[in-house]
């Protein structure tokens, strides 16, 4: 606001000189000058401005001007023709006006000798500017002053900082909404330039204009601009957006520019328009902020200085607004699909629960996770898992209602919330995603089947905050999980017990893991009599010990021993594959070179990894490093992967496959012939062993189709140098027919169970007088 008439220290303007044996006059502040020397002075003393942005002007008696400094013409564009023998504060004032408080100066200076104020003045053609206004009475001998001194100096640059750039900033620094801070643009510069009426319109993506602000425009006329399209004749503000550059409208009466939309600006008053494009970074146009007059006129240089500031506030209004809806995206969207993520679900949930409190309603929350999408990574890449998530997501969306929320929980878990939904309603809608996600999603030039299991949980009966339902739906789809693939259940009490039995059996073995609660144990791979798994006619007359299998037991303190088929998917669940995975391959490698050191001879040792320890870029360095501190051989250790790992097509997964070769690491297939893997594959990977599934092994005995299959499968092994491990042997009938078809490396119950690492040494003592059994079986049973 314009600081009103005061006494002012008389050092603020430059003092006028007297000569010095003139004493002052009591009470006044002004020095009083014999009246012969002033006027001999006061040109000089004028004079005194005329280089910077200020004037000075010497008022008679009677106010009217009788002296102004040169700097009134270059400054003001008043010359001294325009000013002499006028009042000051009537020239200065504009058109038709006075200086507002210029009766409140002329008191104050006349009691005190000096008084000063700010005010908006009007240079030549009422070009206004904001002045600082110092007014000198300097008086007679007695009585009243008979010369006025007022001086001027420019200050519109400094209140646009302290009356514009200051207040706005301040509102961005406390993070007011974008309204707001337009809205105090306008204000402001309402203030500074009295005579315009300032705007700020949005334009959105598609080129719609958004009223943002015009607090002296009425909202019933704003509206009326509500999604009118810019264009090229789209009045000042919407062929400003459409150029991207100023326009301005002298007359809106006259111009075609607002031929559409002048019936809207009239019965207001508004007579003439400068609108300026605001840009953002990238150069599109995200408003415009425009002044309007009240009479056609083209703006001065006090309008362009506040649009420059103006436009430059609006800007880092609007590109505060882009970060802030960019980080609200980062914070509460998914940024693969684009759903709402886990946060916004919270947000969204709570709400939707609030209200179907009071509306003594119920929802439903469904917990979707596809079906077999690992396989599709692993066979497919990531990136095509990514195309199939983004499509779940869009299917998803368009099975249900506006109201309901869709969100990707995490990887391929998604849950929807279903407001006003009772449970006939909640089966309705699950089975209608189920069939959405069952039908075949084409990535490129794929087709791709995945399927889903859900778990419904209702509010209120299953819980009634997101925590409890989220829990009781998962709940629910993971016992639909167990029925088999494209599953679907609704929570059930009994349901969280298993799901708190899951949890409790993840800490403990996660427990397990740290405190030395699993072990090891080793069950032997042999090589029949006369035969080495590479030689099948030079081996030693005995049976031979090939390798042993690492196999992972786990005892608990209170349940007792726990097999892997019930662990591993529990770890697999809470994440600990990564660490299960190392910790048995250091203990297996730890274990071999201890049987070397004692003199046992154990060839080779096989560990099994998870298709997700060969989503560990570091496995070769760490396999490396594990070799190097036991002393092994690559040689001495197999890596069993099943079928699914090795059909991988990821570029990356088959360079960790031959850098492990490259350590001389054996790679061995597990569970072959199961059905997943392509025969035209087999001779590209980095394999040195395949172990034929224990199916065909258990069913030798009385399929002939199981007969034809397995020795079809050893002779693909033969004919492509691979090793042949069978596995699951139990009967000497399967071990003979094995033995026959030229299976070079047994592996079964029949031979050995598996042990503990200790009686491994006595059990390879006896193993000379097992073998001939089984070759006298393999003769007998076949009439030899
Ligand atoms: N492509 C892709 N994969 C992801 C993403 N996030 C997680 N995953 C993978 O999604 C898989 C989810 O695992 P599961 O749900 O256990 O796999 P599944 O094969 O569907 O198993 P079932 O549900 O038992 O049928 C894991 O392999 C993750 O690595 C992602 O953003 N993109």
């Amino acid at each position: 606001m314009p600081r009103p008439a005061e006494e002012i220290r008389s050092d603020a303007v430059p003092a006028m000189s007297h000569p010095p044996d003139d004493p002052p006059a009591s009470g006044r502040t002004g020095s009083p000058t014999p009246r012969t020397d002033r006027s001999a002075l006061l040109p000089a003393l004028t004079r005194l401005f005329d280089d910077g942005p200020c004037a000075a002007l010497v008022c008679g008696a009677d106010g009217r001007i009788t002296e102004v400094s040169d700097s009134c013409g270059r400054w003001l564009g008043l010359a001294a023709a325009d000013l002499l023998g006028r009042r000051p504060e009537q020239v200065l004032a504009g058109p038709g006006a006075t200086i507002p408080g210029w009766e409140r100066l002329q008191d104050q200076a006349r009691r005190h000798g000096r008084a000063g104020t700010e005010a908006l003045v009007h240079g030549h053609g009422g070009r206004p500017l904001w002045c600082t206004l110092v007014l000198d009475a300097l008086p007679a001998a007695q009585g009243e002053p008979d010369t006025w001194l007022l001086t001027l100096a420019d200050i519109t640059q400094q209140r646009i900082l302290t009356e514009l750039q200051g207040p706005v900033l301040g509102a961005l620094v406390r993070d007011r909404p974008l309204a707001e801070v337009m809205a105090l643009v306008c204000t402001q510069v309402q203030i500074l330039a009295p005579d315009v009426v300032a705007t700020v319109l949005g334009v959105d993506d598609d080129g719609l204009i958004r009223p943002l602000a015009g607090p002296s425009i009425p909202a019933e006329v704003s509206c009326q601009f509500d999604g009118a399209p810019i264009g090229p004749k789209a009045g000042s503000c919407g062929t400003a957006a459409w150029r991207g550059s100023p326009v301005v409208v002298t007359d809106i009466d006259t111009d075609p520019l607002w031929d559409d939309y002048r019936h809207v600006v009239q019965p207001l008053g508004l007579r003439a328009c400068w609108s300026s494009p605001i840009k953002n970074g990238e150069g599109r146009v995200l408003a415009t902020f425009a002044f309007y007059f009240r009479e056609p006129r083209a703006p001065h240089g006090l309008h362009e200085q506040l649009v420059e500031m103006s436009v430059h506030l609006c800007t880092l209004a609007l590109e505060r607004e882009r970060s802030h809806a960019h980080i609200h995206q980062l914070a509460y969207y998914d940024g693969l699909t684009g759903l709402p993520n886990r946060a916004l679900l919270q947000a969204n949930l709570a709400r939707a629960i609030t209200q179907a409190q009071q509306d003594g309603t119920t929802l439903a929350l469904l917990f979707i996770d596809l079906d077999r999408f690992k396989d599709v990574n692993d066979s497919h890449g990531h990136a095509v898992g990514d195309e199939l998530l983004r499509e779940v997501a869009q299917r998803l969306a368009g099975e249900v209602r506006d109201r309901s929320l869709v969100c990707r929980l995490a990887g391929d878990e998604f849950v929807v919330v279903l407001p006003h939904c009772g449970v006939e309603q909640a089966r309705h809608t699950a089975e209608r995603v189920q069939q959405a996600l069952a039908r075949p999603i084409t990535v490129g030039d794929l087709d791709l089947t995945t399927g889903a299991c859900l778990g419904v949980a209702m509010y209120p009966d299953d819980g009634s905050d997101l925590d409890r339902l989220l829990r009781h739906a998962d709940a629910a789809m993971y016992q639909a999980k167990k029925d088999g693939r494209g599953g679907l259940h609704f929570y059930r009490a009994e349901m969280n017990r298993a799901a708190e039995d899951r949890l409790r059996l993840a800490a403990d073995l996660r427990a397990a893991l740290h405190r030395g609660g699993l072990q090891l144990h080793f069950q032997p791979q042999v090589c029949p009599p006369g035969k080495t798994p590479r030689s099948p006619a030079a081996g030693p007359a005995s049976m031979s010990l090939f390798g042993v299998e690492a196999l992972l037991r786990w005892r608990h303190p209170v349940l007792g021993d726990v097999s892997p088929e019930r662990f591993i998917p529990v770890a697999e669940e809470a994440g600990l594959m990564d660490e299960l995975s190392n910790w048995v391959l250091e203990a297996a490698c730890a274990q071999l070179a201890g049987w070397r050191a004692d003199g046992i001879d154990v060839p080779r040792v096989a560990v099994n990894l998870s298709p997700r320890n060969f989503q560990d870029p570091g496995l070769p360095a760490r396999v490396r490093q594990l070799l190097d501190r036991h002393g092994l051989r690559g040689d001495q250790l197999t890596l069993e992967l099943t079928e699914s790992a090795w059909i991988d097509r990821r570029a990356d997964s088959l360079d960790k496959l031959r850098a492990l070769q490259a350590l001389g690491v054996g790679l061995a297939m597990d569970d072959f012939g199961n059905g997943q893997s392509s025969l035209s594959h087999l001779h590209r990977l980095p394999l040195r062993q395949l172990k034929l599934d224990r199916s065909f092994v258990h069913d030798i005995e009385h399929l002939a189709v199981a007969q034809t299959l397995a020795a079809a499968m050893l002779h693909i092994g033969e004919s492509l140098g691979l090793i042949v491990v069978a596995e699951g042997i139990e009967t000497a009938a399967q071990a003979a027919f094995l033995i026959e078809h030229g299976c070079p490396v047994l592996q079964g119950d029949r031979y050995a169970q598996s042990m503990a690492a200790e009686q491994i040494g006595p059990w390879l003592a006896g193993l000379a007088s097992m073998a001939a059994a089984d070759v006298g079986a393999s003769r007998s049973d076949h009439g030899t």
